[in-house]
C-alpha cells in the first residue's frame, strides 16, 4: 500500500464547523495512530456548503438532500479531497456514482441531550415553556409528548444557541450528546434524553468517510480505522431509513443496539405536528440487519394513513 507522506499528503475534505473539523481532526488522529505518520502526511481541506451558506432561514425552506454534502462530494470526485468526513446523521442514504460510504468510526453516544441554563430534564419542564429546536423530528416527539410546549425554530452552533438561551429566545435547547462529547464542550449544562422518551435520529453519533469507489490505496487504508459495531448498526438503521424514504429533516426516529449476536431496531415515525407516532421494534440477528431494518420500515409504513406524511 502506498503512504501519503508530507510530500503527497492524504487531503481530508470537511466542512468548517468546529464538529465538523473536529470530526476531521479525529479521523486524522486514528489514520496517523493506524500507520504511525506524522501529521503532516495530512491537510485537512475545509469546504464551504450551500447549507453553511444559507444561515438565516429554516433549513426546511431551503429544502434539497445533500445541503451539507454537495458541494464535499464534488470536490471528492474532481480529486481536490481524498477523503471526506460526515456526520452520518446528515447523509443522504444513497451516494453519487463513483463514491462509496462504508466506513464508520466508532460511535459516539446516539443521544439527545436537554440543555437548559439552569440544568433539568425535560420530564421536569414546566408547562407552556418556549423550547428551541430547528429539527422537524425533535419539534415533533416534543409536541408528541408535550402539546403544552412552544416550539421555536433555533439554528446556530452550540455558542449561538446559548446566547438565545440566555436572551430568553426559548428556555431550553436540544444537541446531539455526541457533538458536544466530540468538541469538549464540557461545561455547556445537558442531561442526556433516553431513548424511549426521545428516539435519537438514525445515525446520530456516527462519523462516515466517504472516498472514491474505484481508489484502492484510500480502501485499504481506511478499513484499519473502520469500526465493525457501528458499521453493523448503521446498516440496519440506514436500510430502515431508505425503505421510508427519508432524510434528516423528516420526523424518523431509529436507533439500533447489539447484545451478543442479536440487533434490536427501535424506530418511530410522527406526524409534522406531533399528533401522532407510530413506534415499533424489532430484533434478529445482527447479520440480518438491512432485512430487519426493511421489516420495521414496512410495519411501520402499513399502519400510516395516507396523508400521514402531509405538511401541518
Ligand atoms: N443536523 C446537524 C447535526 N449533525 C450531526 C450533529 C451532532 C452529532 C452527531 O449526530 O453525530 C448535529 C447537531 C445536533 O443535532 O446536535
Amino acid at each position: 500500500m502506498q503512504m501519503p507522506t508530507p510530500m503527497t499528503p492524504l487531503k481530508i475534505g470537511t466542512r468548517g464547523s468546529p464538529l465538523a473539523l473536529a470530526q476531521a481532526n479525529e479521523t486524522r488522529d486514528r489514520l496517523a495512530t493506524a500507520f504511525d505518520l506524522p501529521g503532516e502526511a495530512f491537510t485537512i481541506v475545509v469546504i464551504k456548503t450551500t447549507g453553511d451558506r444559507i444561515i438565516d432561514r429554516p433549513l426546511k425552506e431551503i429544502g434539497g438532500k445533500g445541503l451539507f454534502t454537495r458541494e464535499i462530494e464534488e470536490a471528492l470526485l474532481s480529486a481536490e479531497i481524498d477523503i471526506a468526513v460526515h456526520s452520518m446523521k446528515d447523509m443522504p442514504v444513497e451516494q453519487p456514482h463513483g463514491l462509496t460510504l462504508d466506513t464508520y468510526l466508532p460511535r459516539e453516544d446516539p443521544r439527545d441531550a436537554f440543555i437548559a441554563l439552569g440544568g433539568g430534564t425535560l420530564s421536569a419542564l414546566e408547562e407552556g415553556r418556549t423550547v428551541g429546536t430547528s429539527s422537524l423530528r425533535r419539534k415533533a416527539q416534543l409536541l408528541y409528548r408535550r402539546p403544552d410546549l412552544n416550539v421555536v425554530e433555533f439554528r446556530g452552533n452550540v455558542q449561538t444557541r446559548l446566547r438565545k438561551l440566555a436572551d430568553n429566545v426559548a428556555h431550553a435547547t436540544f444537541l446531539a450528546v455526541a457533538g458536544l462529547n466530540r468538541l469538549g464542550d464540557d461545561d455547556v449544562p445537558r442531561t442526556p434524553i433516553p431513548e424511549d422518551e426521545m428516539l435519537p435520529a438514525v445515525a446520530q453519533g456516527a462519523i462516515g468517510i466517504e472516498r472514491r469507489k474505484d481508489d484502492d490505496r484510500v480502501a485499504e487504508m481506511l478499513a484499519a480505522i473502520h469500526d465493525r459495531d457501528t458499521g453493523l448498526r448503521l446498516a440496519a438503521e440506514r436500510a430502515y431509513l431508505a425503505a421510508l424514504d427519508g432524510s434528516c429533516e423528516t420526523p424518523i426516529a431509529g436507533l439500533a443496539e447489539l447484545s451478543g449476536d442479536t440487533l434490536r431496531l427501535r424506530g418511530e415515525i410522527l406526524r409534522t405536528d406531533g399528533s401522532e407516532c407510530l413506534a415499533d421494534e424489532i430484533s434478529g440477528l445482527i447479520a440480518d440487519g438491512p432485512n430487519l431494518g426493511q421489516q420495521l420500515a414496512a410495519r411501520l409504513l402499513s399502519r400510516t394513513t395516507e396523508d400521514f406524511f402531509d405538511w401541518k
